[in-house]
């Protein structure tokens, strides 16, 4: 116990014998105290540094380097570079290119590294630009910093020191704000329409695809280019899109923010040091200028924000939103566009395979359950949201997952709920200010509230994200009337009829604007982000089903016993049961009868599923209410499928005819 006075002999003081009482006790330091006694001594043997500088110095270790920083910490891109570029260089003046002005046609001057630590690079020799000086704007003699492919944790402190909104997490993932827009932005989508993609691309109603020429995509481009210069620093990530190594595509993501460089790592494939080092110039460029508004003077724009693909200059832009989520869904639009041109079919689906090689597509809109059915502690996930089926088989284009956490629990969802941890971008949360505990049930910034992780923290991940042809094609919807059945066998007309129709109820959240849930119907399970006419793909798709003979299945994941509002959503135990029976084969020797109206086959059991709720009918108290109900339904599908009619699917007039006789018979 520490006393008051002197009790310790040996040691270098002690207080005064003579200290007052109400006085603070005087220190005395005893002369003659041997030093190898003393237990604070500051003469033990020498450590490697003099001072803090140099203790701090001593912390840091020198990573492998991809590319080895020149003397002074910095590599400065210049006008006139060095002769022997090293690949830190290389990517320098590549990036440079990627942000050079189109109308003043110099890069910027480029520094890797961040602006804090940059007193050692102001060294670092500026080579003078050969323009002339009339010609040079503020915004060409200034510095920007390059951040690029940081590791995670670089980006947590990047986010955390310099992005308000920004927090770790009780289980260190990290909480992040994406400010006004928590959810995409279809009507603000634009597509450059050029000769190209005039006749290429689907246009007009029903198309997501809504046009812009190409100069009003220049004065967006070059906004977006100005403003990320005219900061600072800019994160840049280059990666990969596509486990499919024959037909993988370089992207290159230049943003504002450490959220979305940590987002893109998470979601985009992650390439080696190697790789990295020899990446070169990317195949597609988004430029994120997000924190930023177009000009609504400007042709074309309808808001402050933009989000436009340009094919022919392989670039996107984005103005005036900040959701991550824009990032990942236009370059599958990109995907959804190059792929067919290949021969091989983009799918909004998450896709799993079971330890027999099975391999089951999930369709779905946004909240139909892809990510939460294809995450399957018994199987191996492939992805949760973009794939793509070539001759050879499935994968995925992405290396993450995208999953919502609205009122996720770990008892129904262990593995997305583990899954968020150090390295996690948690969008929109909001969680307890002390703890840190993330409260999933909170709706108080959006119901969109979203986690990204890279697909490896799923522990029974299938890396690399390939697999097999599908044995399983699922169809999900979330059918907010209650009238279709929780699980249903397709014929190969009844499966094209209902990718073609893409029904679901929008369950609120993912656009923005969106409060209840609400009947709609979005061509392929995803007309926001396909590019040529629906047809097109469906016509893949029944190829691909017949040559491998895939099944179909239609599953109900949302009302049963009346509609929002009146019944309840189907229990997620429930579908899981319906999936396994599908996944183990059972249900394909089931006895089955047929519905009125939509001719839908319904099993008599499914194992672990109570009987009454696979026949809506039964689960429903009012069966009048439910026979309306039906109708409306079939009505608006009839009314949906009219625009589809004069158009033949695949060479094959005869399947057209089928899928034509596949709607609702009333
Ligand atoms: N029966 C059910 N089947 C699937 N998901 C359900 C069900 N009931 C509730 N849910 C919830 O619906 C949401 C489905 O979202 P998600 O899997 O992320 O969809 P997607 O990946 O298709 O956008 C999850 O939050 C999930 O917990
Ligand atoms: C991120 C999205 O994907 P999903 O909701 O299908 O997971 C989206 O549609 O914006
Ligand atoms: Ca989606
Ligand atoms: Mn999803």
């Amino acid at each position: 116990m520490a006393g008051n006075g002197n009790e310790n002999a040996d040691g270098d003081f002690s207080f005064s014998a003579a200290a007052a009482r109400d006085a603070l006790p005087r220190i005395t330091t005893e002369k003659g105290a041997k030093s190898a006694d003393v237990c604070h001594d500051d003469t033990a043997p020498r450590v490697n540094f003099q001072t803090i500088d140099e203790l701090h110095s001593l912390q840091k270790k020198r990573s492998a380097p991809t590319t080895p920083l020149k003397e002074g910490g910095g590599v400065v891109m210049g006008t006139s570079g060095p002769t022997t570029p090293s690949s830190g260089e290389t990517m320098l003046q590549s990036v440079s290119a990627s942000l050079a002005s189109l109308t003043r046609e110099t890069g910027p001057k480029l520094i890797r590294g961040d602006p804090t630590s940059a007193a050692k690079v102001a060294h670092v020799p500026h080579t003078p630009t050969s323009v002339p000086a009339a010609d040079v704007s503020d915004s060409g003699l200034k510095f920007t910093h390059i951040l690029h492919n940081l590791s995670p944790a670089e980006l947590y402190e990047q986010a955390i020191k310099y992005e308000k909104g920004s927090f770790v997490t009780s289980t260190g993932a990290l909480a992040t704000l994406s400010g006004a827009k928590t959810g995409r932005s279809p009507k603000d989508k634009r597509v450059v329409k050029d000769e190209t993609t005039a006749s290429e691309l689907w246009w007009g109603k029903g198309s997501p695809n809504i046009e812009m020429d190409e100069q009003t995509f220049l004065v967006n481009r070059e906004r977006a280019v100005d403003y990320l210069n005219s900061l600072d620093k800019v994160f840049v990530n280059d990666q990969y899109l596509n486990w499919d190594p024959e037909n993988r595509i370089k992207v290159r993501i230049v943003s504002a923010r450490a959220y979305h460089s940590l987002f893109m790592h998470n979601m985009c494939i992650r390439p080696t040091p190697e790789e990295l080092e020899n990446f070169g110039t990317p195949d597609f460029t988004i430029y994120n200028a997000g924190k930023f508004p177009c000009n609504r003077y400007t042709h074309y724009m309808t808001s402050s924000t933009s989000v436009d693909i340009n094919l022919e200059r392989r670039e996107m832009v984005i103005l005036g939103t900040q959701y991550a989520g824009e990032m990942k869904k236009g370059l599958f639009g990109v995907m959804h566009y190059l792929m067919p041109k290949r021969k091989i079919l983009s799918l909004h689906s998450g896709c799993n395979m079971g330890k027999e090689g099975d391999v089951a597509l999930f369709f779905g809109l946004s909240g139909t359950g892809k990510t939460t059915l294809s995450t399957d502690h018994n199987r191996y996930l492939i992805g949760d949201d973009e794939h793509c089926w070539s001759d050879a088989g499935v994968s995925n284009i992405e290396g993450g997952c995208y999953a919502k956490c609205i009122d996720l629990s770990r008892e129904k969802e262990p593995d997305i709920w583990n899954a968020i941890k150090f390295g996690t971008v948690l969008e929109n949360v909001v969680f307890d200010e002390h703890t840190r505990e993330v409260d999933y049930n909170d709706k108080s910034v959006t119901e969109n509230t979203r986690a990204a992780y890279p697909i490896e923290y799923i522990p029974n991940s299938k890396i690399p994200c390939v697999g097999p042809h599908p044995k399983n094609v699922i169809l999900l919807a979330c059918d907010a009337f209650g009238v279709l059945p929780p699980i249903s066998k397709l014929d190969l007309a009844q499966t094209m009829y209902h990718f073609i129709s893409g029904y679901t109820a929008l369950v609120a959240g993912t656009e923005e604007g969106v409060k209840e849930p609400r009947a709609t119907f979005s061509a392929c399970f995803g007309a926001a982000f396909i590019m040529l006419h629906p047809t097109k793909y469906a016509a893949m798709l029944a190829e691909k089903m017949q040559a491998q003979g895939a099944t179909g299945w239609l599953v109900n994941t949302g009302w049963s016993g009346g509609s929002y509002g009146a019944g309840s959503r189907i229990k997620l135990a429930y579908t899981r049961k319906i999936i396994d029976a599908i996944h183990s084969g059972s249900l394909l020797n089931a006895t089955y009868h047929k519905t009125e109206i939509f001719g839908l086959e319904i099993p008599n059991e499914v194992e672990g599923v109570p009987s009454e709720i696979l026949e809506p009918m039964n689960a429903w108290e009012d069966k009048e209410a439910y026979k309306d109900t039906l109708l409306k339904l079939a009505g608006l599908f009839r009314n949906n499928f009219e625009t589809f009619t004069s158009h033949k699917i695949g060479d094959d007039g005869k399947l057209t005819e089928e899928i034509l006789a596949a709607g609702p018979n009333f």
